[in-house]
């Protein structure tokens, strides 16, 4: 069964309700792949208004969430009031998050679990630094990330998920992947999921690619067998992720 292809666009720490909406608005009249999958992570202040602009085929993502249901935990968000926003998905490890903000595979793993149970789908980033790729250690690193979900996942749970490998060298640097690396990372990515989860999850889990991607690359990598589509950072901010979703039309 081919997989359907999917582009995310992660807004990151980016826009007000003026510029999102203008975002948004434009997505909605432009011609969209319907085979591709489309789903935008706007800041969390303005996912209750990218939920009531966008069009009901497009998903709007959290960039982050929390692993405990309710509490004491000043500023995070729970899985339950992601769902009371009518939001479905989340963007969860990102290496901003990891790198800057200290999360651990565990902490990240466990955020993921809830995500799940809560209903969520999630957008699950690994991705290695310059300095692990220049140290041969890519595979060795993602593997690592990757298990740390497979600990806390069912093997079902894996349906949820759609995996963003993000080289940390690629992220906002203009320096993209090539498309024999990102394909290397992403055949050793659907290796480890026959191995360690089973041969549906091999077949059936998209695996996507994020770091510099732009109108001007996405055709190429978008040729490769094991990519699947797309985490887009700054690009998606631009009409041009328009040409980024429609990548294979
Ligand atoms: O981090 C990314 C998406 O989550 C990629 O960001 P850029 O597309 O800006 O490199």
């Amino acid at each position: 069964m081919p997989r359907q292809f999917f582009v995310g666009g992660n807004f990151k720490m980016n826009g007000v309700a003026e510029s999102i909406t203008g975002i948004v608005n434009n997505l909605n009249s432009s011609k969209l792949d319907p085979n591709t999958e489309v789903v935008i992570s706007p800041p969390a202040l303005y996912l209750t208004l990218t939920r009531s602009l966008a069009d009901p085929k497009i998903g709007v993502a959290a960039q982050n969430v929390f692993d405990k249901p309710n509490g004491a935990f000043t500023g995070e968000i729970s899985v339950e009031q992601l769902k009371d926003a009518k939001i479905d998905w989340v963007v969860i490890g990102h290496s901003e998050r990891r790198v800057i903000l200290k999360e651990t595979d565990e902490f990240i793993a466990r955020k993921t679990k809830a995500a799940i149970d809560g209903g969520l789908s999630v957008i699950f980033c690994i991705g290695e630094t310059l300095e692990e790729r220049e140290a041969n250690k890519t595979i060795e690193v993602v593997t690592r990330q990757l298990n740390a979900a497979a600990k806390e996942l069912s093997k079902e749970q894996w349906a949820k998920v759609v995996i963003a490998y993000e080289p940390v060298w690629a992220i906002g640097t203009g320096k993209v992947a090539t498309t024999e690396q990102a394909q290397e990372v992403h055949a050793a990515i659907r290796e480890w999921l026959g191995k360690t989860i089973d041969s549906h999850a091999q077949e059936t889990v998209r695996v996507i690619y994020g770091g510099s991607v732009s109108e001007k690359n996405c055709r190429e990598l978008a040729t490769q067998p094991d990519v699947d589509g797309f985490l887009v950072g700054g690009a998606s901010l631009k009409p041009a992720f328009v040409d980024i979703v429609n990548a294979r039309i």
